[in-house]
């Protein structure tokens, strides 16, 4: 506060020459006890009181007296800068009552008296409480003010937020109804006037950081302020922290002690975290590892995969010539990859090699007693659906009832249609396996697609592969059986992929390079000749010693004839539950009919036949009537004369050679059933991948498309 803030402005002005009736005059107009004389050029000369005035009119001093001896020439002058504490020290040193107030130049702008002093000191105390109140609203902290008698004198817009009271309802009353807590505090502070540090202190509900500092004299306080911090939160967060912190030290012990080789690498690749089993493996120091490039340290492993967010279970590599396998883990946060984990197995890794295996060995032994224990308690045998009494046909059953109880490769061999995946799913289903029986045809998978097919694909393999990938037949069938028809339309490539499954029953899917295991029983089936395959070099003979432990050669139904009656009655009854119709069996002029066939699609045709006969057929026998017109005619009756292996069709009128016979029969199927392909292997009594071979074999494809087309 300045003198210039609280003077009183104008002033009495009185010239050297004026009289003392003038003086009087001038001390009416003003109001004020002194009046100032100038000189001519307009500056202080000097003052006239009010007192001086009075003491020469009692001297007897008349109205027209000049005033010079009146003035006063030691005035005490104040400057408008000058602070209100150093005029207040100016006036009471020079003992007067009144100064004169000038401004730069000298000029005469007021005066100021003590009541102008005690006035300006009092506006700066209320600017000074006005300062405090807003300050004290701004702080965070609540600010609670208490009187001797413990009464609330004043508190800030914290405190009442904090404690949710009303300031108005509270001044004036005693602290202890509203805060019982702090009361005992401040008592303590007042009574032995001293200030209480910064501690913990319990305030209802609200966990606080408390300060109590007395107010007033050092002996004997008139009060006191508390400063109240809410902690609360803080104190959450301390706790939660202490866990945090505990948390990390044991999970930093438990990866020290793991005995892999442990890594933890940030969103960028770089190592945060790394333990002395990866030091071991790395050969190198474990604190140069921490705060490295991954890349860098192991360039051999890359993390592009992990994080990108996508987990890379168990890899093999080779660290410093050791052989180790790495999986990595990403670390997500909100659905984002913050980092990775990566473990590095490469301790003792034979030891587990060796327990897996034995692990496995025992796997089969459990197999094989289950499947021993299910076919001593069941009656019926998977056998049983297997319609035949002929002699071959028994001790092919035998055989096979044999291979069951193994696990070894089984080649089933025989024309189309004689029953190989009969035989195949009894062989599975005896076993007792628990996997799945998983089936394959070879012939009618595109070529381009059958590794994908057999061993899976991981994700991002190739273009359209499927998100996550995609498991093969392989890993379908593990603890079970796959069942590879037409094993001889299968690749060369493909064939050693298959062989080197079979030797190490090991696999990797396509796109990846970790090795996969499964337990899979293998069955191949074909129609074709293998051994002459394999002469040509269409076949690999080490696989076909492998798949060949066991062969069951299936013989065509024209040579099982005897089978026909037990068969048809067979067919029959399970043609009536699928048609819901009463067939009671074979007139004996249509069975003659059917004795007297070649059966080129053995079984399957014969069932194809009979189907064709029930749904044509009306009365409770099929007869001669409900059979194709090359089986009704007396003339058709045929000569039984088995063709070679593998030759199928009607009987060839003398003079055409076996393949244009074969392919005309083929194209009069097509024709008949307006090239769908099911329906004419279904009027020629073979199955669709037979009737995909022959189509390949006489490239028919084009010429139905021409005939077709043509019509
Ligand atoms: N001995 C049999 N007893 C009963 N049904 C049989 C017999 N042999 C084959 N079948 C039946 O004939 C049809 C064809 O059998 P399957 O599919 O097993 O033959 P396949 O030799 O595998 O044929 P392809 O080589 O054409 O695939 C099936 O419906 C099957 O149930």
């Amino acid at each position: 506060m300045k003198v210039g803030d609280c003077y009183t402005p104008g002033a009495a002005i009185l010239a050297p020459g004026d009289t003392l009736a003038d003086v009087m005059r001038a001390f009416l107009r003003h109001r004020l006890d002194i009046a100032c004389v100038l000189n001519d050029r307009g500056h202080l000369d000097g003052i006239v009181s009010k007192y001086a005035l009075y003491r020469a009119l009692l001297a007897g001093a008349g109205l027209d007296s000049p005033v010079g001896s009146l003035v006063r020439r030691d005035v005490v002058v104040l400057r408008m800068e000058d602070s209100l504490e150093s005029a207040k020290d100016t006036l009471l040193h020079s003992g007067v009552g009144h100064g004169v107030v000038v401004d730069r130049e000298g000029q005469v702008c007021g005066v100021m008296g003590k009541s102008d002093i005690i006035r300006g000191f009092l506006l700066d105390t209320e600017m000074r409480a006005q300062q405090v109140t807003v300050l004290l609203d701004h702080l965070q902290e609540a600010v609670v003010f208490i009187d001797r008698e413990q009464r609330v004198q004043a508190m800030n817009q914290a405190a009442e937020a904090l404690f949710h009271v009303d300031k108005d309802v509270v001044l004036g009353t005693p602290v202890a109804k509203w805060l019982p807590e702090l009361a005992g505090v401040v008592a303590d502070a007042v009574e032995r006037s001293i200030a209480l540090p910064a501690g913990r202190l319990e305030i209802g509900d609200t966990v606080t950081l408390t300060s109590v500092s007395p107010i007033g004299g050092s002996r004997n306080a008139a009060g006191a302020m508390a400063v109240i911090r809410d902690i609360t939160t803080l104190e959450a967060i301390a706790e939660e922290l202490e866990t945090t912190k505990n948390l990390q030290h044991t999970l930093q012990h438990a990866v020290a002690l793991s005995y892999d080789g442990i890594a933890v690498v940030d969103p960028e690749g770089r190592i945060t975290v790394a333990n002395d089993a990866l030091a071991e493996i790395l050969d190198a120091d474990r604190e140069s590892l921490v705060g490295r490039p991954w890349g860098e340290a192991v360039p051999d492993v890359s993390l592009r995969r992990v994080l990108e967010g996508r987990e890379v279970e168990g890899q093999v590599y080779t660290l410093r010539g050791r052989p180790c396998l790495i999986t990595q883990e990403p670390i997500e946060r909100s659905g984002k990859c913050v980092g990775a984990i990566i473990k590095v197995i490469w301790r003792r890794l034979d030891e587990w090699r060796d327990l897996f295996r034995r692990l496995e060995q025992l796997e089969r032994e459990v197999n094989y007693y289950r499947g021993e224990w299910q076919r001593s308690h069941r009656s019926s045998s998977a056998f049983d659906a297997i319609v035949g009494r002929d002699t071959a046909m028994e001790a092919l059953k035998r055989e096979a009832r044999l291979a069951a109880s193994t696990t070894s490769t089984v080649l089933i061999t025989g024309e189309s249609g004689t029953g190989k995946e009969l035989f195949a799913r009894a062989i599975h289903q005896e076993s007792g396996r628990p996997g799945a029986f998983v089936a394959v045809n070879c012939a009618a998978v595109p070529a381009e697609l059958l590794e994908s097919e057999f061993f899976g694909y991981v994700e991002g393999a190739f273009t359209g592969a499927r998100r996550g990938g995609k498991p093969g037949k392989f890993e379908l069938a593990d603890r079970g059986t796959l069942f590879l028809d037409e094993i001889g339309d299968m690749p060369l490539a493909l064939q050693s992929k298959l062989l080197r499954f079979l030797q190490e029953q090991v696999f990797e899917r396509v796109g990846d390079v970790r090795p996969r295991q499964v337990d899979v029983r293998i069955i191949a089936a074909t129609h074709q000749d293998l051994e002459e395959m394999v002469r040509n070099g269409l076949f690999r003979e080490d696989l076909y010693y492998r798949i060949h432990v066991v062969h069951l050669k299936i013989p065509p139904l024209r040579d099982r004839l005897g089978d026909l009656p037990l068969l048809c009655q067979a067919l029959i009854q399970k043609l009536n539950g699928k048609l819901n119709r009463q067939v009671k069996g074979v007139s004996p002029e249509a069975f003659e009919r059917l004795r007297a066939y070649s059966w080129p699609g053995n079984v399957r045709q014969l069932e194809n036949v009979l189907e064709r006969a029930m749904n044509l057929g009306v009365s409770d026998m099929i007869d001669v009537a409900d059979l194709p017109k090359e089986m009704r005619g007396v003339n058709s009756r045929i000569s039984r004369t088995p063709e070679p292996a593998g030759a199928e069709g009607p009987p060839r009128p003398r003079g055409r050679s076996r393949e244009a016979w074969e392919k005309e029969w083929v194209l009069g199927a097509l024709e008949e059933a307006g090239g769908n392909r099911t329906r004419a292997a279904q009027i020629l009594g073979i199955s669709r991948s037979t009737l995909y071979h022959k189509l390949r074999k006489y490239r028919i494809e084009e010429e139905v498309r021409f005939r077709l087309g043509a019509t």
